[in-house]
């Protein structure tokens, strides 16, 4: 349908406006971050997450990503403190990977551009409900890990692309018990925080992302993995998922703050 997502990366995020008018907002995702721009905040707290296992629910493919999807019907998984004021309950992971590893983040740090980006996203329980939080501007909290390929990969990105089998088209789903993501999590804590958006439509100016400075290692053919995923359902033509990346958005007034100096 008109609000099928896969159709506006199909447009090009550049057309994206014409239905989203926010696209072109002034707190827009993902962005550049530059070491000359980036502000030191002492005040800045660790942030942590405490994460049930038992709330991993499913993997999908839908047809733009590849998404875990956990139990966030009460404050079960949550992440709190850096930027974050209260606790945010975890709801879905998913990744953003380009069609070579020169290429697939969505943030880019001082001109680098990494090979992929995982999002974890929480949504903030003082709302009634998630659709009631992506309308708010402290609504959602994103964690952003980068995906760096080199040799020795990190063996717990084994469990979610051995499962890439089992959903490679659209609508696939399978079951994806027994899952703490924080397993993904780099040694350091350190992080970029800003005020921006959802990379895709409806690219709604409600989230506070923490970018992790330290990115997971994985393998060359492990990006291939993420990349044997289709954009289309079963019985149609083959379109490999790939390059499903937004471009940077300007920053105009926005302060980037950094955990660490
Ligand atoms: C596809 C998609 C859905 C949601 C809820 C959030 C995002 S993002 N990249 O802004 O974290 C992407
Ligand atoms: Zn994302």
């Amino acid at each position: 349908g008109f609000h099928d997502i896969s159709l506006y990366f199909f447009l090009g995020p550049d057309q994206w406006h014409k239905n989203y008018p926010i696209a072109k907002g002034r707190h827009q995702s993902p962005i550049e971050i530059n070491n000359k721009e980036v502000h030191y905040d002492r005040s800045l707290l660790p942030w942590f997450a405490s994460y049930d296992p038992g709330a991993a629910k499913t993997i999908l493919n839908n047809g733009k990503t590849c998404r875990v999807v956990f139990d966030d019907s009460f404050d079960r998984s949550v992440l709190r403190g850096g930027p974050l004021s209260g606790v945010y309950r975890l709801r879905q992971l998913h990744f953003h990977w380009g069609s070579s590893d020169d290429h697939g983040s969505e943030h880019v740090v001082n001109g680098v551009r990494y090979a992929g980006e995982l999002h974890l996203l929480h949504w903030n329980p003082k709302y009634s409900n998630y659709l009631d939080a992506v309308r708010r501007a402290d609504g959602i909290a994103v964690l952003a890990i980068f995906l760096q390929v080199g040799k020795t990969p990190k063996p717990e990105m084994k469990r979610i692309l051995e499962e890439i089998n089992a959903i490679k088209t659209k609508g696939k789903e399978a079951p994806f018990p027994n899952f703490d993501p924080s397993i993904l999590f780099p040694k350091s804590h350190d992080y970029w925080t800003y005020h921006g958006s959802f990379t895709t439509p409806p690219c709604e100016e409600c989230i506070t992302w923490i970018v992790l400075r330290e990115p997971i290692i994985v393998s060359s053919d492990q990006m291939a993995k993420l990349r044997s995923l289709s954009k289309n359902a079963e019985n149609e033509p083959d379109i490999p998922l790939v390059d499903n990346w937004r471009p940077t958005q300007p920053l105009y007034f926005r302060m980037v703050s950094a955990s660490f100096l």
